[in-house]
């Protein structure tokens, strides 16, 4: 058996440490059998009532769906005469262009993700649902266009010193992005080693606390090569969640990349009840709304729910690896002294506050439709650089929208092209 002992990260990856394999293309979309969805609806309802206001506005046109889509996507809500709160938007997308080289990726996508939110972001390969998330968490800086966190532009690209007292951004690589050199313990406690000046015990207990978070107690001294796929992605999990303590206090969006690509559908199932166990499951039969309405089942019981009071303890530092190089994951709302203003939570009622820390919304990047299914509540579809649709799960499912209709029949018919 290997030493569990958690090094420094100077001793840790001295000669050892191998950049994360670079992300694998993820096999296009497969018409997996349908789970059983989780039991309640779980939007809140004023994000059901828009999703379903956008849906209406879709018109299928055989001229151009794509145009179609792209004006459906981008039409303010406030067309319906009832303007959508603010005060929960935790990131939003204002016309983001990204281009790597000549290759033009992001054409103007907007969107935003609200306090409590599930969201699916999909689309074909290459669309640039990757570069998003690499957006949003500040590893990569748009072209043109604007990232808000919780109302404020981010300015720069994340730095190894930087901080956010408003929110939290982690992102969770499709690679798991681990050292292989590192064993789980000192991956999962890497950035506490290097961003804090917590004793090694500390950090150990830490380390230990959201390896159970993710069932995997007791794994610490294993080398991610001894790990299933299953575990690997359950260990980057764990990474991703680990108290700085630092951070408690300040509200988490967790960003996932295909978290179940390559995983077998029982495996899959795991990780997907995971990744929403993590968000709310603390909150199960221990809220209840004060008209008396328990809120226990899903993101939509969000700011008020307990969920999130218990999901506190497990709110922490967010690693994030891209280029082998391990980076702060946190969210750099701003610099410091532009205050919340733009959102202010104190226009959320009471009951809808969000607690203390916890992971208060979540976004994952799949292709995979159990994925959609059982993890997320609202879906973005992105097309070409842009969102070309939104709208619930159970939408997606039934609306016209040409673009959607394809994807989710993998059909060779229809507006998206293939090369
Ligand atoms: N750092 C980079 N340098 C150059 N090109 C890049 C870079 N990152 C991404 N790309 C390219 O941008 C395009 C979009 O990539 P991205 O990973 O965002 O797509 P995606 O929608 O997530 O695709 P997939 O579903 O296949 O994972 C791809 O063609 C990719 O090769």
């Amino acid at each position: 058996m290997r030493t569990a002992a958690l090094q420094r990260p100077a001793e840790a990856l001295a000669g050892r440490c191998r950049p994360p394999p670079a992300a694998a293309l993820v096999a296009p979309p497969a018409p997996l059998p349908r789970r059983p969805r989780q039991p309640s609806s779980t939007l809140p309802q004023q994000l059901c009532r828009s999703a379903h206001r956008r849906q209406r506005l879709v018109a299928a046109s055989a001229a151009d769906p794509v145009q179609t889509a792209q004006q459906t996507a981008a039409a303010p809500a406030a067309s319906s005469g009832s303007p959508e709160p603010e005060a929960d938007v935790l990131i939003e997308f204002k016309d983001v262009w990204k281009s790597f080289g000549s290759k033009q990726i992001l054409r103007g996508a907007s969107f935003k993700i609200r306090r409590g939110e599930a969201v699916g972001i999909i689309g074909s390969s290459g669309t640039g649902k990757s570069t998003t998330l690499r957006l949003a968490a500040g590893l990569l800086q748009p072209d043109k266009g604007v990232v808000l966190i919780k109302g404020e532009p981010r300015r720069g690209l994340i730095s190894d010193d930087d901080t956010s007292d408003k929110l939290k951004v982690g992102l969770v690589f499709q690679s798991g992005a681990l050292f292989d050199s590192l064993t789980v313990g000192e991956n999962v406690g890497f950035l506490l080693h290097e961003h804090t000046s917590l004793p090694q015990s500390k950090i150990q207990e830490l380390v230990a606390e959201s390896l159970g978070k993710v069932g995997l107690s007791g794994v610490e001294p294993l080398y991610p090569s001894e790990l299933s796929g299953g575990m690997k992605k359950r260990v980057a999990l764990a990474r991703a969640i680990v108290r700085d303590e630092k951070h408690d206090n300040v509200e988490q969006v967790i960003m996932y990349d295909e978290p179940t690509a390559g995983l077998d559908p029982v495996a899959s199932t795991v990780v997907e009840d995971l990744i929403r166990d993590l968000h709310e499951k603390h909150g199960e039969g221990h809220h209840h709304e004060p008209d008396g309405g328990s809120s226990t089942s899903s993101a939509s019981s969000y700011a008020g729910s307990t969920s999130f009071d218990s999901l506190a303890s497990a709110n922490g530092g967010s690693p994030a690896s891209a280029n082998g190089r391990s980076r702060s994951s946190t969210a750099g709302a701003a610099p410091s002294g532009n205050g919340t203003s733009v959102t202010p939570l104190g226009a959320l009622p009471a009951h809808k506050q969000p607690p203390p820390g916890g992971i208060t919304s979540y976004i994952v990047v799949t292709h995979q439709h159990s994925t959609i299914r059982r993890a997320v509540d609202r879906i973005i579809f992105l097309h070409e650089g842009r969102v070309v649709w939104q709208g619930t799960v159970e939408e997606f499912d039934t609306t016209d929208e040409p673009i959607v209709r394809q994807f989710a029949s993998g059909s060779l018919e229809g507006p998206i092209r293939y090369e």
